[in-house]
């Protein structure tokens, strides 16, 4: 099953809850929120406040994309906020399993990200216990981007080592993502498509969803 995750980055922040309903009418199944602290990335977006704003808004899961250092300093209270599933950045959680344990902790969904330059074995240790593994498709810190396509290779490499260790795992991709290049990444293997620019620039945002679900 393929779901399409909006990222509300690029919607009209001045209305964002009609924004958020209108793609949750136009067949979204996750809400992607993009959290960003303008240390891991070169941008500062938004934070607990608008999750829990959101959170009586949206019938659909939050998954909470966090783009910062230290993301073990605020996981519990984007829990509490209403975050339906948690996803760090492997590059800023040294102590990886320590840090995915402590979502779970929470009662929310664990995810971990991984930068279009970061090698997947630096994943491989954490694998069987996340939920989620979200493989950027762009250097992460802005919308609007385009896909870097060798990250298709990267998307095959953890398709097949979950279907050893983790077949349920979510494989999800962010950044840059259309009706074309969503193919390439069902193709190989993601099954959670995160896209932002492409839904909420779009004059039919139900078409849009559902030509990237394919
Ligand atoms: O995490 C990020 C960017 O860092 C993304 O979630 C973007 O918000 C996706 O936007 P588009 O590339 O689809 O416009
Ligand atoms: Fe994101």
């Amino acid at each position: 099953m393929v779901k399409v995750a909006p990222s509300i980055l690029a919607s009209d922040f001045s209305k964002l809850g009609e924004e958020v309903r209108d793609v949750i009418n136009g067949g979204a199944d996750y809400i992607h929120v993009d959290v960003m602290d303008g240390h891991f990335v070169p941008n500062i977006s938004i934070g607990v406040p608008v999750v829990e704003a959101l959170k009586p808004v949206s019938n659909v899961p939050l998954d909470v994309h966090l783009m910062i250092e230290n993301p073990d300093q605020y996981i519990p209270q984007f829990a509490n906020a209403g975050a339906d599933i948690i996803t760090v950045h492997i590059e800023a959680s040294p102590h990886i399993h320590r840090t995915i344990q402590l979502i779970k902790d929470q009662g929310v969904r664990a995810g971990v990200a991984i930068n279009p330059g970061t090698p997947v074995e630096m994943i491989a240790p954490i694998l069987a216990d996340v939920d989620l593994v979200l493989l950027m498709t762009v250097n992460p810190g802005f919308g609007g981007q385009s896909f870097i396509d060798r990250v298709t290779d990267k998307i095959q490499d953890v398709y097949k080592s979950a279907q050893e260790i983790n077949p349920t795992v979510e494989i999800e991709v962010d950044g840059g993502i259309n009706e074309e290049t969503a193919k390439l990444c069902r193709e190989a293997g993601a099954n959670v498509l995160v896209a932002g620019s492409s839904v909420y620039k779009s004059e039919q945002r139900n078409l849009a969803i559902e030509a990237i679900r394919g």
